[in-house]
């Protein structure tokens, strides 16, 4: 069912935003059954104000859009809001007077009498059209739809929401006493029901609505409707919920019922809270349920909710479903300010990757680890302490675990000591007596370590390639002359050797693209090891951009200093005449394969591209490189060598700018300031596994031109449908032409790119991804530790090196077998 709700809210400030009633309920005193008693109480009432309430007290951001009166009984209404926490800058004031329900305390359930003045008095404006725009889930009753002028709001509310992504959800309480006479109100009702995604229905409601029915017409009634989803609650008998193809029942939860006032508004208030939290559909209800269950223990409408995990646990929700996972990623990087981020060829997007999937799998409830290197190196103080966390993230712990020497090591000179590392991490799991449910790896180094790591305690593993050494070996044109030199630098050896033992041995290979799958790990190189007959091996699962950070409407604290110093870099860089021109951004960290040189040369060689626009590189750490960056590691230098000679040969000077951007929060504004100036996105990669940064730059508003090898073939163009425009990295014509291409069809390209981020890359989606795949390989669990592994990894004594001509014979196509 989770296909009907699309997550895509990053963007929006408001969780739960509920409109309608609040009034006075007026209740007798005593026990009757025609109103004849004489004293009556009045309480604070209304079903929204409920639901506003329940999701505060369950952490999440709500609001209420309703009316009172300009009375003593709507002053009472306000303060006793206030109170309860409930923010009230959008309860309207009308002249009409508070309105009131006259109700009895009964055994029975005597018609209540409705006494209406400023409830349905809901006027639309500026303000609440902008809280719909950002508002993630909407949530109504028959009450404001039930007289004008809210009716007509209520109408333009769903059609706002319709077109921003809101979540609208109908309480279809369907009551004829509320409505005039005339009125087809039962059709009314049926009318909007066609228009909202979710309702909840009693049985009560629905014999209201459709005439006596058993609960399956009843449902099906519903579903024929129109809306996605329907869950009915069924009292006793629990409830029913349903999308016209699968169906969930659950029985009630409810042990002790002391008064049913407000337990459908407990439920809707669980369910939406399970929602926001990203839980998949079941999970939602599962939660709602629980909550309306708790509800019911106690006398009010409304009674304190606990947190979530609190309900979790009193109920034993998913007691055995929520997972400990844990991410491997020996390259030890990870801080709790993405300290280092691009600094360093090791330190780029796979840290974005696992850092955004784990904590979103947190936030779903699962405990999750990072584990990676313990690093004591005063270049890199950060890395030093053995605990981390993310700030405001609840469950998930960066664990830092030695292994070899102290100091950094860069990633082609850890494969010796992943063994250990794999010790000492099962050490540590033992001595916390919690040993994990599932192991996630990343790259070659964290592929082989998982894979250790099954052999010894039987934990399967899934792989994560992110860059796979063969497309590596590709680029870097290695061949039998060169692969000794090649072999003294890169390691491949030891590379394709944990790869091939990585994703042969884990239980599912977690590819970003089709093309990943289909092209890259169908190299020959890993011939007999990616098993691409068996779909159960493969899971293609985009990953995302945080739209959080990365937004083109929404910009950050950062945005003013940024565009302020942009304008200086501009002023510093480029030529008076030209610092309005629209910019071709590069923002890759500086490795080869970024080929940062490969774009520089087409700016260079093409006229009309440097007439209509500047080139613009970020760069970490280095403030003025056409100064000095004499400070910079050998590897940023050998690249910046290369693009200051061509600046140089082609006198570059004034159409070029170079500074630095040091965070994602900078690059995000760097980017929507750019965009203002019609500016462009470019990667020319000699090959990219799949590229967050283009995504994360088409979301702020930038198109982008990117290089056609590798996973953007896929992102940028699919089903005959563009989103930006591929070009060939080796080829400087090309390059240029697509550039050219895109600023002459610029607001084409800014759309789809936006768009595409929109509607396909999310990270929410990605880890729930994950956990359905890790769900199914638990429930599934087989042990075929079969498996052989290299002896290089477990044993370092000199016989068992890896020879050159093992890798000779696997990267052209010889058949080896898998592990050794
Ligand atoms: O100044 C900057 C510039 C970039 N970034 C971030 O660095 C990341 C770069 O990621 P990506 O574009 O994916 O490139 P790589 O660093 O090469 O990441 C590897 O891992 C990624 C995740 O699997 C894959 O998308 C890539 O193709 C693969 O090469 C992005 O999130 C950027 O926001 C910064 O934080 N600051
Ligand atoms: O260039 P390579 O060795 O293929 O690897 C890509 C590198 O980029 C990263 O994403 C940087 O975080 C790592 O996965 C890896 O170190």
């Amino acid at each position: 069912m989770d296909h009907i709700i699309f997550r895509n809210w990053e963007e929006k400030t408001y969780d739960v935003v509920v409109i309608g009633e609040i009034l006075i309920d007026m209740i007798s005193e005593e026990y009757t059954e025609d109103f004849n008693c004489d004293i009556y109480k009045k309480y604070f009432g209304g079903s929204p104000a409920n639901i506003a309430m329940n999701t505060k007290n369950l952490g999440l951001n709500s609001s209420i859009i309703s009316c009172v009166g300009n009375d003593g009984l709507g002053v009472f209404l306000l303060e006793q809001m206030k109170q309860r926490g409930i923010d009230i800058s959008n309860v309207q004031i009308s002249e009409n007077p508070t309105s009131m329900v006259l109700l009895t305390k009964s055994q029975g359930s005597p018609i209540p009498i409705f006494y209406r003045g400023a409830d349905y008095q809901i006027h639309l404006n500026e303000t609440i059209e902008e809280i719909i725009k950002k508002t993630k889930i909407i949530h109504f009753s028959t009450w404001p739809i039930s007289k004008e002028p809210s009716r007509s709001a209520i109408e333009k509310i769903i059609e706002i929401a319709k077109a921003n992504n809101t979540l609208v959800a109908f309480d279809p309480n369907y009551h004829p006493a509320l409505w005039e006479k005339e009125y087809d109100s039962i059709q009314y009702v049926k009318e909007i029901i066609k228009k909202v995604d979710i309702i909840k229905p009693s049985e009560d409601d629905a014999r209201r609505l459709f005439g006596e029915g058993t609960i399956e017409e009843y449902l099906n009634k519903y579903i024929n409707l129109g809306p996605k989803l329907v869950v009915m609650t069924l009292g006793k008998e629990g409830l029913i919920a349903s999308d016209g193809k699968e169906y969930i029942r659950l029985s009630t939860m409810a042990d002790r019922v002391a008064d049913a006032t407000g337990a459908g508004d407990a439920f809707y208030s669980g369910f939406y809270a399970g929602i926001i939290k990203g839980f998949q559909i079941k999970k939602a209800i599962e939660l709602g349920n629980a909550t309306s269950a708790y509800k019911l223990k106690y006398t009010g409408a409304v009674v304190d909710l606990p947190k979530i995990e609190e309900i979790q646990r009193l109920y034993n929700l998913w007691g055995d479903k929520t997972m400990h996972v844990i991410f491997l990623n020996p390259q030890g990087n990870f801080d709790k300010k993405d300290s280092y981020w691009t600094e360093h060829p090791d330190f780029g997007g796979q840290l974005v990757y696992v850092k955004e999937i784990a904590c979103a799998m947190a936030k779903q409830g699962h405990r999750v680890d990072i584990l990676t290197r313990q690093i004591i190196d005063e270049d890199w103080p950060e890395f030093a302490d053995e605990f981390d966390q993310y700030d405001g993230v609840e469950n998930l712990r960066i664990i830092r675990i030695p292994a070899g020497q102290k100091e950094f090591l860069q990633k082609e000179l850890l494969w010796e000591y992943l063994s250990e590392w794999v010790d000492n991490i099962i050490n540590f799991y033992q001595e916390e007596g919690d040993m994990p449910d599932f192991v996630t790896t990343h790259y070659g180094d964290g592929g082989i370590a998982g894979a250790i790591m099954y052999q010894r305690t039987g934990i399967p593993f899934s792989f994560t390639a992110h860059s796979l050494g063969a497309q590596k070996m590709d680029k870097l044109g290695v061949d039998i002359t060169n692969m000794e030199e090649m072999e003294k630098k890169y390691h491949f050896t030891k590379r394709i050797m944990a790869e091939r033992i990585a994703m042969a041995n884990s239980a599912i290979n977690f590819v970003s693209t089709s093309q990943e799958r289909d092209e890259q790990y169908t190299h020959l190189t890993y011939k007999g090891a990616g098993d691409m007959d068996n779909p159960q091996k493969f899971r293609v699962v985009a990953p995302g951009a945080n739209t959080e950070v990365f937004s083109a409407t929404k910009g950050n604290k950062e945005d003013k200093v940024v565009a302020q110093f942009i304008k200086e870099m501009f002023q510093r860089d480029l030529d008076k005449d030209r610092q309005e021109l629209p910019a071709i951004i590069a923002a890759s960290r500086l490795d080869p394969k970024k080929n940062h040189v490969g774009l520089v040369k087409a700016f260079a060689k093409n006229k009309e591209l440097q007439q209509k626009a500047n080139l613009v590189i970020t760069l970490r750490g280095i403030e003025n490189a056409f100064e000095d960056y004499s400070f910079v590691k050998s590897h940023e230098k050998e690249i910046l060598d290369g693009i200051m000679e061509i600046i140089d040969e082609y006198q570059l000077y004034g159409k070029v700018s170079m500074f630095s951007i040091n965070s994602q929060g900078q690059l995000a504004a760097c980017y929507r300031q750019l965009a203002s100036y019609n500016s462009i996105f470019c990667l020319t990669a000699v090959h990219e596994p799949f590229g967050l940064a283009p995504i994360e730059a088409m979301s702020c508003g930038l198109p982008a031109v990117v290089t056609k090898y590798g996973g953007p073939s896929e992102v940028l163009y699919e089903d005959g449908e563009e989103y930006g425009v591929l070009i060939d990295p080796f080829n400087s014509q090309d390059i240029a032409k697509g550039i050219l291409k895109v600023l002459e069809n610029y607001s084409f390209y800014k759309k789809q790119g936006i768009q595409r981020v929109k509607s396909k890359y999310t990270w929410d989606a990605t880890a729930a991804n994950y956990v359905k795949a890790i769900e199914e390989i638990l429930e599934n669990k087989k042990d075929d530790r079969n498996m052989e592994i290299h002896p290089y990894f477990l044993d370092l004594s000199n016989e068992n090196t890896i020879g050159l001509d093992w890798l000779e014979k696997v990267y052209l196509g010889g058949e080896v077998n898998v592990g050794v």
